[in-house]
């Protein structure tokens, strides 16, 4: 196991409002760990907290299991890369990338041999001569990343870094970086509001929501068993249907008795059921099952997206096969597709 380079302890920050509240976060060496959250949830005050271009009203920040909340962000070893690029126009590539290198004091050697290994790291070698303007969004954010890794932080904060990209760009550069960050060794923090990126590339996702921590895990724990309706809202499509434990292996929703795995739940107790809508499969309708009126099927490209009026719920369903709507429709799911949640009203989102 690793140790924890980056901890959050109890941070809040409060402006005319408490924008971020007790947080509570473990980041450690060579992570790849996202925050991921909608517009105005407090990722960007958690990464500039972290940065030291903020200070929180509470709480500490750890580097190495040293407090740091004192320490200004040139002497923390923590770089930044932000949504706009912010390189030096007047500057050529080479220059760029070897300022940090240059305040530092080493010689040109060493500074030729850094910048000759970034540039060839972001896929850009032979570009040292260019000027800024003359590159492209995405060739400039690579630049960029180069300029902030040449100083070797031992963490790297990147705010929505590929947020002014092409989507085409966007996602070529998710991989690129994900494999970057596998080479260097180095910690990254990551904010984005795109889920899709966030379950590409982290190790360790952070779903934040309203200045709170929702969630924190694996992509594919984040995914497969969200911990409360916000979570499985945010991540991917879902139907939140609400329902009683019968029992552990019983509940009930929309009117009906459905076997489930066991989550824990109490008997009779008010929980929220998650369905995924690629879980749901459209079949002939027959006794005891889920049945409804298909509403709408819309292509979505790879699949078409299907509206299901089930008494007065819409379930959305995804199939690689189409449902004419008008037709009445059967609706399978196994126990495990089922997701107990805790019950909870939705916010924000
Ligand atoms: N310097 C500041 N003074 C007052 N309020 C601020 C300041 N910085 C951020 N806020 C407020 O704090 C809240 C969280 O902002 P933050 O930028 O951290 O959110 P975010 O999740 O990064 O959002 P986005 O994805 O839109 O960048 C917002 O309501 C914002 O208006």
């Amino acid at each position: 196991m690793s140790k924890n380079i980056i901890e959050l302890k109890g941070i809040s920050k409060d402006y005319h409002i408490r924008v971020l509240d007790r947080i509570n976060l473990c980041v450690k060496e060579n992570e790849f760990v996202t925050l991921l959250g909608p517009s105005g949830c407090g990722k960007t005050t958690m990464l500039r907290i972290i940065g030291g271009f903020e200070s929180p009203s509470e709480g500490e920040v750890f580097f190495n299991g040293k407090v740091i909340n004192d320490l200004p962000p040139h002497k923390r070893q923590i770089n930044t890369v932000f949504q706009k690029y912010a390189l030096f126009p007047h500057l050529n590539v080479y220059e760029n990338i070897a300022f940090g290198l240059r305040i530092k004091k080493f010689g040109e050697k060493k500074i030729r041999e850094d910048v000759s290994g970034m540039l060839k790291l972001v896929g850009l070698s032979g570009f040292e001569k260019r000027d800024i303007e003359s590159l492209s969004g995405g060739q400039q954010q690579r630049i960029a990343i180069a300029r902030a890794l040449v100083n070797k932080p031992k963490v790297l904060l990147l705010d929505e870094p590929l947020g002014a990209l092409d989507l085409k760009l966007r996602k070529e550069m998710q991989l690129e970086l994900k494999n970057m960050q596998k080479e260097v060794g180095i910690t990254f923090i990551y904010v984005t509001h795109d889920q899709e990126e966030a379950l590409t590339m982290s190790d360790t996702v952070v779903v934040m929501n309203n200045g709170e921590i929702q969630q924190t895990g694996t992509p594919v724990d984040i995914y497969n068993e969200p911990e409360n309706a916000f979570v499985a809202d945010f991540i991917g499509e879902s139907n939140i249907v609400e329902g009683i434990m019968e029992d552990d292996y019983l509940v009930t929703f929309l009117g009906r008795k459905f076997e489930c795995v066991d989550y824990g739940f109490g008997r009779n107790e008010e929980i929220d059921v998650v369905l995924r809508p690629e879980d749901l499969v459209i079949t002939e309708k027959s006794e005891g099952m889920l049945s409804g009126t298909v509403t709408s099927a819309i292509f979505k490209g790879v699949h078409y997206e299907m509206i299901i009026q089930v008494d007065d719920v819409e379930l959305m369903v995804q199939s690689t096969l189409k449902s004419e709507p008008g037709t009445e429709a059967g609706i399978k799911f196994t126990p495990e597709d089922i997701h107990i949640m805790k019950k909870q009203a939705i916010s924000g989102g």
